[in-house]
């Protein structure tokens, strides 16, 4: 799969039970578990004198775990190095194992220690590292733990900078869901990229994230995702066009939807895939929304309902069809739904079309479909929390129940196909949380399948080239300034 992409671009994300046996082995080749400790700490030291060589004061907040322990002996690092170092003890319980060497450790050189509660009146501007809870946390922080991170972050919204030691605090390095999360200017991960990380929250409260593999064993375990970073389109541009190409080579793409009141959605979706590279794009529609299509852009193709049936836009089967957009749920919409099912074509599905999906059986052609976590919930007949709380299976479910490539939208999307490892891409974009962004997606989606022919690669490069120009039309025009069509001018951008 992805032969496009190559596995190189492609990196795993791994669950807590993969990096618990990664230690474990580790541990037992090396016949000691706290040099890795060891280890993990200089990480951390050395990150902090490249990134913040200042004289500013260092806080390490330590909690009573070896996530804690990690903290303490960064904390003896610094003191010796001569920086202005204070751990705030957030232990409830006296340490054992690791984290008790390493607290005896501080105890020799004498860094100074105050209680945890009295970070919460500390109002320097700090660097702070947060070695509160690593992968060994349970639930939610308890109470007293979530007035650390909360006053953590309130420093660093006053200028302060922090660094997570592996997982961010309150994060669960599973689900990427808390209440309660630390957010990292930094975040230096071990042993293995956690799943965690790139998902749900978790991608908005780890600016950057930084791997630091501490030798640990290498074991071929099972990996929950793939991991498509943004680095990648820095280099490859999809849907490149060949010297001896006519617009038959990149194939036709079909938008049927925008009801009254809807035809932004459909227009957008249309001139997405257009700006995406498809040679050919109708849309089928009203005919006031035709109307206003061919006044932005005369390059699609328009057709109303008095001209003929939906097929009518089709050019062959191997066309593209993106049904959704601007749909509506009413008769007009059922009835396109049901059209657009008996021509046999490809299909990206989304929107409202997810919605008559879940009523209807869809006995069309292969479907790639674009739920978001609310449209994932009902399709499968879950609470939304339960679609959070486990994203990739919910993906999975889907990809099983409609026989489909999912692309399940969020801060980051997780793409599935049965017998596929699933593939996470993008990062935050708080410019594209309005209404046509994922208009906008169908668009670029179709125009790379169209490209592409395979589903799961047109869905992963299609998603990701369109986070990708979202961030970058964002930086130039704000995250309120910019509209979802607009990202489409950054498409080819480097
Ligand atoms: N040599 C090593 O052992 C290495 C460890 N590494 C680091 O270790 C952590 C994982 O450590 P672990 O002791 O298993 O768990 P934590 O420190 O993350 O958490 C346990 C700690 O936290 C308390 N706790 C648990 N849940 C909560 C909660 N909801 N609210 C408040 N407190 C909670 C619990 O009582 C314990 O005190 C890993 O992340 C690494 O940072 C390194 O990998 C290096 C080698
Ligand atoms: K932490």
């Amino acid at each position: 799969m992805i032969e496009r992409i190559g596995q190189g671009h492609l990196t795993g994300l791994y669950d807590v039970a993969a990096v618990r046996q990664i230690e474990q082995a580790s541990f037992a080749i090396e016949g000691d578990s706290f040099p890795m400790m060891e280890r993990a700490a200089y990480a951390i030291y050395r990150h902090i004198c490249h990134r913040q060589p200042s004289t500013r004061p260092i806080v390490v907040l330590a909690g009573g775990g070896n996530n804690g322990g990690d903290g303490v002996l960064v904390a003896v690092l610094l003191h010796e190095a001569g920086f202005d170092v204070t751990l705030f003890d957030a232990a409830k319980r006296p340490r054992t194992g690791d984290a008790l060497l390493a607290w005896e450790k501080l105890r020799a050189v004498n860094v100074p220690v105050q209680p945890a509660e009295a970070f919460l009146a500390y109002d320097r501007s700090a660097v702070v590292v947060d070695a509160l809870l690593g992968i060994g946390a349970l639930g939610h922080p308890s109470a007293d733990f979530a007035a650390l991170i909360d006053h953590c972050n309130h420093l660093r919204q006053s200028g302060g900078w922090t660094l997570a030691v592996d997982v961010p605090s309150g994060l669960n390095a599973n689900t990427g869901s808390g209440s309660t999360i630390i957010e990292a200017d930094m975040v230096v991960t071990f042993i293995v990229d956690k799943i965690g990380l790139r998902i749900n929250k978790g991608p908005a409260c780890c600016h950057e994230i930084v791997i630091e593999s501490l030798q640990a064993a290498d074991l071929d375990l099972p990996q929950c995702a793939h991991f498509l970073a943004r680095s990648f389109f820095r280099t490859f541009q999809p849907c490149t066009r060949y010297g001896d190409s006519h617009k038959g080579t990149y194939g036709h793409v079909a938008v049927l939807g925008g009801d009254h009141g809807f035809g932004g959605a459909a227009i957008m979706s249309s001139e997405a895939a257009a700006r995406a590279g498809a040679g050919t794009v109708a849309l089928y529609s009203r005919g006031v929304t035709i109307g206003a299509a061919l006044c932005r852009n005369p390059s699609i193709m328009g057709f109303d309902e008095a001209q003929g049936e939906p097929g009518s836009v089709l050019r062959g089967n191997s066309s593209i069809i993106v049904l959704g957009p601007g749909l509506g749920r009413l008769e007009w919409g059922h009835r396109l739904f049901d059209a657009a099912a008996q021509l046999h074509c490809r299909t990206v599905l989304d929107a409202d079309g997810l919605r008559l999906l879940a009523s209807k059986h869809w006995e069309g052609g292969e479907l790639i479909i674009t739920p978001h976590p609310g449209e994932a919930a009902f399709l499968l007949g879950i609470s939304i929390d339960e679609v959070l709380n486990d994203l990739i299976s919910a993906a999975e479910q889907l990809a099983q129940k409609y026989r489909a490539v999912v692309i399940l939208k969020g801060i980051t999307s997780v793409i599935a196909k049965q017998g596929e490892v699933p593939v996470v891409v993008g990062a935050p974009c708080p410019g594209l949380a309005r209404g046509g962004s994922g208009d906008v997606l169908t668009g670029i989606v179709a125009a790379c399948w169209a490209y592409y022919q395979d589903a799961f690669t047109a869905a992963v490069i299609g998603a990701g080239w369109h986070n990708d120009a979202a961030i970058k039309c964002a930086q130039e025009k704000g995250d309120i300034g910019m509209f979802p069509q607009e990202l489409l001018m950054y498409l080819q951008k480097s």
